[in-house]
């Protein structure tokens, strides 16, 4: 893999977030790599952390770095999340799913106390949108979903890789629904999760706490929101 210095940057820097004794979400793709193998250097020298990974992939690069993960029936809270994104604006509103792991990365996402999130500054938006927005649907009758994604505006195009239809890691399609610039992000998101089918979409509009943005030159700057404190269960 070409070495992308903004991602590596961003994506090494906010390992640095990581307290001892913490529970930490490992998130998926090409930026939460270089994450993953910072921490795996933090643990190999003696940091204490536990981990859950958003996807199949980061769980097993998580074992070959050595960082200890954990059961979700282990979890009682989760104190920091970190992973990419393919588009976020300054508002830390994001478009995640590029690589199929969305509905993990939410689910952990919307567990985690804190979220920060790492991409390169090509990703650093005024409008969420240009990128394909991924939504995850049933295999069941998912023509059905599709058609009824279509009557609601989406431009859904089925996920394919290597001639195959991709399936996540949950054993669903994706639709990558082509919108150029969404409008009301927050009004789109209950629409399509109100499709019969749709397990969910990729837009996380309140979760992250942290952007760190890393530039070509290795250098990263960082948007924070003050979100009102989360709650964890
Ligand atoms: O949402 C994701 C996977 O579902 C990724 O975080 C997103 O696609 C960004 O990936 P990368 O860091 O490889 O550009």
């Amino acid at each position: 893999m070409q070495t992308n210095i903004g991602k590596k940057a961003a994506g090494e820097k906010a390992a640095g977030y990581i307290k001892p004794g913490m529970t930490v979400g490992l998130g998926t793709g090409s930026t939460a790599y270089y994450t993953i193998l910072r921490i795996g250097e933090l643990v190999r020298d003696g940091l204490d952390i536990k981990a859950v990974a958003t996807s199949a992939q980061s769980e097993e690069l998580a074992r070959e770095q050595g960082i200890p993960l954990i059961d979700f029936d282990q979890v009682d809270s989760i104190d920091i999340d970190i992973d990419g994104a393919d588009e976020a604006d300054a508002q830390l509103q994001l478009i995640k799913g590029g690589g199929g792991a969305l509905l993990r990365e939410k689910i952990i996402a919307a567990a985690s106390k804190e979220m920060v999130v790492v991409i390169d500054e090509q990703k650093l938006v005024k409008h969420l949108g240009k990128f394909p927005l991924p939504v995850e649907v049933a295999t069941f009758a998912w023509e059905l979903t599709f058609r009824q994604l279509v009557a609601i505006g989406a431009h859904p195009v089925l996920r394919m890789k290597d001639n195959q239809r991709f399936l996540t890691d949950n054993g669903n399609y994706i639709l990558d629904c082509h919108y150029q610039k969404i409008h009301n992000a927050a009004a789109l998101h209950a629409q399509l999760n109100n499709v019969p089918g749709v397990m969910e979409n990729g837009l996380f509009l309140h979760y992250a706490t942290r952007l760190i943005i890393g530039a070509a030159d290795g250098s990263v700057r960082e948007i924070t929101h003050p979100y009102p404190a989360k709650t964890s269960f």
